[in-house]
């Protein structure tokens, strides 16, 4: 194990990240490319003109508008929730606009937005008009990970240097031997972990296949990690990922500060927000008195201009003066309020990123927890290990790696978590067995193929069905149909539409058979998934057609394999749209990602595409084998002969 030559392998690292960094950069550029704005509204990182509908401060006392867009401007966006923006002016009729503000997107849906800006009040020239919005580049995340390497490269402290040789390999892990922890509402697997985790002194893993419970794990991980450590660390990539998880928390009613932008948060994580924490606090009220107070003084101070002799002058000084030192007052209560709050926390969760806000500075913890550890960057996971002395991962490898835009950075490396290589190189893993999601005829393919075979369906599950006689699995092959799949000229993306009309013919029958047993209401949701965006956004415009009632329309969602990551549906259909002569398969060649679409259904499963295209490829092949089986089969001639 000694002697891997790890600083190369960090230095390699910083100059993919680079790498990544230059390929985001490009791919904002190109979008923004053009000055016409116009030109930038088509490509979606634009709304102009806009309105400004109304402001109103939030419970941090955060200034946030609301605005609009002509109804008649629908084209597409890639505004979202967390994004930097600029709100500007074009009253100059100029491409680059000097009059501009920044601001980071709350909400958005097709006509409104809400912003929250990173200013005190609007600037005058926003109530002239001419207003619009646009996407910046958000530099932040890729100079915090840069550092984040450029520290751990050069350390010389010598937990860091040890954490840095365990976590990648070149020394091995260490674990005390306290007695067997158990918690009796976890399953085995789960109390196996709790146990490891226990004795951790550096790393242990969590890996936790679909619906295994890994989040109930973590937060009772972290429950009994509260036990023996005032407070704790966690983070996740995403944020949403962290919001889950400090709802889980704050349902176990500990104490739980998030840190992060206010606008990155959900409705129901702000009130843990340091802002409104701030605004909560008992002594609240003497900080804002003593900020009023001086402000107050500082423009009677700056009133004294006329007449303006010795007298006058001895007066301002000594407002000057008054003021400053209630300034210095009021700085002096707030860093006391924020310390009280930071020191009351139990947990202090945050995106990996966010870990290097400042209110953390100079901050250490005994132990952090990382979920969704497996689609976390690996510069990224250093940022909060560098504040640690131990880590807890929690993720799967087998379902979806991080997002990468520079292929070739990913392909030189970047793909592989630190998750994974702290997976390979140490015995600190647990693999969670008994999953509380699915039929196991839907549990046995993704068992076999991504977890030696070791997942175990729960009694609960391994049966369930929609109704009794009801097929679990069904595999509709279209192969011979002549439903070949098209390119979409713009995008780039793939779409078949006989295969998605296939779909939606045997979605009616379904729902009008569980109509006629009077079963509609054992049907809770249904997931249509493609891995296509094109077959997405057909299916959903076909969906939008199909006239149904509203609270069948409301059980049914489409959507791409990754927006469906972390969740489940009673059915799932997926739709494989790849249909050629020559077996290409493209994007249905990521088998993770395949893994992630084949296990969000709980008691159903309809496969459908063109087995003469995919079963060229080893997986599917051994899909088709799995399907054979368990006597799964169809042929989509059976529905077009109808
Ligand atoms: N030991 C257990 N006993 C009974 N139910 C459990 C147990 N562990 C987890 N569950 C249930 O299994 C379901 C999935 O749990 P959880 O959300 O923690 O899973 P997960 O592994 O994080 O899911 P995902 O696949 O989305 O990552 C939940 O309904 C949870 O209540």
């Amino acid at each position: 194990m000694a002697g891997k030559n790890i600083q190369e392998e960090l230095k390699n690292l910083l100059t993919l990240l680079k790498k990544e960094k230059d390929a985001d950069l490009q791919q904002y550029r190109k979008k923004m490319a053009g000055t016409s704005l116009k030109e930038r509204r088509k490509k979606g990182v634009c709304w102009y003109p806009i309105n400004l509908e109304k402001t109103k401060y939030d419970a941090g006392e955060r200034l946030i508008v609301k605005i609009s867009r002509p109804p008649e401007h629908t084209d597409a966006h890639l505004f979202q929730s967390g994004k930097l923006i600029s709100l500007f002016s074009n009253s100059a009729g100029l491409g680059d606009h000097e009059d501009a503000v920044n601001g980071v997107v709350n909400s958005v849906t097709k006509a409104h937005m809400h912003i929250t800006m990173n200013v005190d009040s609007l600037p005058d020239w926003l109530h002239h008009g001419q207003l619009g919005v646009q996407l910046l580049f958000d530099e932040n995340a890729y100079r915090e990970m840069e550092r984040t390497l450029t520290t751990l490269l050069n350390t010389k402290e010598d937990r860091l240097t040890e954490m840095k040789k365990i976590l990648l390999g070149d020394k091995s892990a260490r674990f005390t031997d306290h007695a067997t922890i158990r918690d009796l509402g976890l399953n085995d697997s789960q109390n196996a972990a709790l146990h490891q985790i226990h004795n951790a002194q550096d790393v242990a893993i969590i890996h936790g296949p679909p619906g295994t419970g890994k989040t109930t794990t973590v937060v009772q991980a972290i429950l009994e990690t509260l036990k023996s450590e005032s407070q704790v660390l966690v983070c996740a990539p995403s944020n949403a990922a962290v919001d889950l998880l400090a709802e889980k928390l704050g349902e176990q009613n500990i104490e739980v500060l998030r840190i992060g932008h206010p606008a990155r948060v959900t409705e129901e994580i702000l009130s843990k927000t340091l802002d409104a924490k701030v605004a909560n606090h008992k002594d609240y009220k003497d900080l804002k008195a003593l900020r009023k107070q001086a402000d107050e003084y500082f423009a009677m101070a700056g009133k004294y201009k006329r007449n303006f002799g010795h007298a006058e002058k001895r007066q301002r000084n000594q407002l000057r003066d008054e003021a400053k030192s209630l300034k210095a007052q009021a700085e002096h209560l707030s860093y006391y309020i924020i310390n009280d709050i930071i020191g009351k926390a139990q947990v202090i969760a945050c995106t990996l990123v966010g870990a290097n806000n400042q209110t953390l500075n100079g901050m250490t913890f005994e132990t952090v927890f990382i979920d969704e550890a497996a689609q976390a960057l690996e510069p990224a996971s250093w940022v909060p290990i560098l504040k640690s002395n131990r880590v807890i991962f929690a993720g799967d490898h087998c379902q979806l790696p991080p997002t990468i835009k520079s292929f070739e950075a990913a392909r030189a490396g970047l793909e592989v978590t630190l998750f994974e290589k702290a997976i390979q190189c140490n015995q600190a893993d647990t693999m969670l067995r008994e999953q509380y999601r699915m039929h196991e005829d839907i549990m046995n393919f993704s068992s076999r193929l991504f977890y030696k075979d070791q997942l175990i369906a729960n009694e609960m599950v391994k049966n369930w069905k929609v109704y009794n006689e009801d097929q679990t699995v069904e595999f509709i092959d279209t192969a011979g149909c002549g439903y070949f799949e098209e390119v979409d000229p713009e995008t780039k993306s793939s779409f078949n539409t006989e295969e998605a009309d296939l779909l939606f013919k045997h979605l009616t029958q379904y729902l009008s058979q569980l109509d006629a047993m009077d079963k509609s209401s054992d049907l809770t949701s249904v997931g249509i998934i493609s891995p296509y965006k094109a077959q997405v956004i057909a299916m959903q415009e076909q969906l939008a057609s199909m006239e149904l009632d509203e609270v069948t329309a409301n059980k049914i969602a489409v959507n791409t394999i990754d927006s469906f990551q972390g969740q489940e549906r009673d059915v799932i259909y997926i739709s494989l749209v790849r249909s050629n002569e020559n077996g290409e398969i493209g994007f249905l060649s990521d088998t993770r990602r395949m893994n992630v679409a084949l296990t969000r259904a709980r008691k159903k499963l309809i496969v459908i595409g063109d087995s003469a295209t995919i079963g060229q490829h080893p997986f599917y092949e051994k899909f088709l084998d799995y399907i054979n089986e368990i006597d799964a089969y169809h042929s989509a001639f059976e529905w077009i002969s109808e």
